[in-house]
C-alpha cells in the first residue's frame, strides 16, 4: 500500500498526472472536483480508480482523456502536454452510446473513422477481428435493438479497441449490466487485456471488480478529490472475481473506503 504518484519498477510512464486541479461552477454552487491530483500509469498498465460517488472519478477520466481542462496541473501521455482529445486515449463509457441505425459490424466501423491511414478493406478486416475478439463474430449484422446489454458493451469495447488506442479509459463500463454477465465479461477483458497489453483505467464503484482486475486501485475521497490511499494487487491472471485471496484485497479496500465515507453507494460484494 502507498500513496502519491509512483509507476511499476521498470516500466516507462504512459500517463503521468502532475498536481491536477478541477473546480466547477454553476448558478448553483462552486465545487472542487479535484484537488493537487498527482499518478502515474506505467504503460500496459490496468488502474482502477475507485471512491464515493462524486470524489472526481469521471473528472479525472475525462481530463486524462482530454475532454475536460485541468484548472491547474496537466496531463502526459507519453511525455507530451494533452491539450484534446485524441486516437491514443479513448473512452468507453457505462451505457455503450452505440448507433442505433448501425448494426454491431457498422458500430465497430464507425470507431475506425479515427483511421484514416487504412483502406476500407483494412478496416473491415480489422473490424471483423475485434467483433471476433469479444466474442460476437456471429452478430455482426445485428443491429443494436437485438443485441443484450451484455453484448452491446461487447461492441462497445470493440469500437474503442478497433482504432487501437494506446491507452483505453473506462467509465464503469460494466456498472449497468447484471452480475453473470459482468462475471463472464471480468474474464474477457482481463483475457483481451493481456493480449493487447493496453494501459487501461478504469472507474468502478464496485471494490471486487477494482481488485480483480486492477494492478493497482487508486481509492479517491471526496469534497475536494484527492487519491487516498492506492493498494497493489500482486495476484496472478487471470483472476476469479470469486477467489478468497481476491475478497482479502476487495476487502481491505472496503475497509479503508469506509474510514472516507459512510459507504453506503459502494459496492463491497460480487453480488
Ligand atoms: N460539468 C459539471 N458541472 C458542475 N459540477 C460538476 C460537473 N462535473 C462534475 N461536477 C461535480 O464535480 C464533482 C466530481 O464529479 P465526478 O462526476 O467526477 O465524480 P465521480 O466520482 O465520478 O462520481 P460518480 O461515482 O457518482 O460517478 C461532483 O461534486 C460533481 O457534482
Amino acid at each position: 500500500m502507498s500513496t502519491g504518484p509512483e509507476v511499476a519498477a521498470g516500466a516507462p510512464a504512459k500517463l503521468v498526472i502532475e498536481n491536477v486541479t478541477k473546480w466547477f461552477s454553476s448558478t448553483r454552487a462552486v465545487v472542487q472536483a479535484l484537488d493537487n491530483v498527482s499518478l502515474s500509469v506505467a504503460e500496459g498498465e490496468f488502474v482502477c480508480l475507485v471512491g464515493p460517488s462524486g470524489c472526481g472519478k469521471s473528472t479525472l477520466l475525462d481530463i486524462i482523456a482530454g475532454l475536460t481542462k485541468p484548472d491547474s496541473g496537466r496531463v502526459l501521455a507519453d511525455g507530451t502536454v494533452v491539450q484534446g482529445p485524441g486516437r491514443q486515449r479513448l473512452v468507453m463509457f457505462q451505457e455503450s452510446a452505440l448507433f442505433p441505425w448501425l448494426d454491431a459490424f457498422g458500430n465497430v466501423m464507425f470507431g475506425l473513422k479515427l483511421r484514416p491511414d487504412l483502406t476500407n478493406r483494412e478496416r473491415k478486416k480489422i473490424a471483423e477481428y475485434y467483433l471476433d475478439l469479444v466474442g460476437l463474430g456471429k452478430f455482426k449484422h445485428a443491429h443494436v435493438h437485438e443485441l443484450s446489454g451484455g453484448m452491446k458493451q461487447r461492441v462497445a469495447l470493440a469500437r474503442a479497441l478497433a482504432p487501437d488506442p494506446q491507452v483505453l479509459l473506462m467509465d464503469e463500463p460494466f456498472g449497468a449490466l447484471d452480475a453473470m454477465t459482468r462475471d463472464q465479461l471480468y474474464d474477457d477483458i482481463q483475457r483481451i487485456w493481456m493480449e493487447s497489453r493496453k494501459t487501461i483505467i478504469f472507474v468502478t464503484h464496485n471494490v471486487r471488480e477494482a481488485a480483480c482486475l486492477g494492478d493497482r486501485v487508486v481509492l479517491m475521497s471526496p469534497s475536494p478529490g484527492r487519491i487516498a490511499e492506492i493498494f497493489e494487487i500482486p495476484l496472478p491472471r487471470p483472476r476469479d472475481i470469486n477467489s478468497p485471496e481476491l475478497a482479502g484485497y476487495a476487502s481491505q479496500i472496503a475497509a479503508a473506503l469506509k474510514g472516507i465515507s459512510n459507504g453506503p453507494d459502494m459496492e463491497v460484494a460480487s453480488e
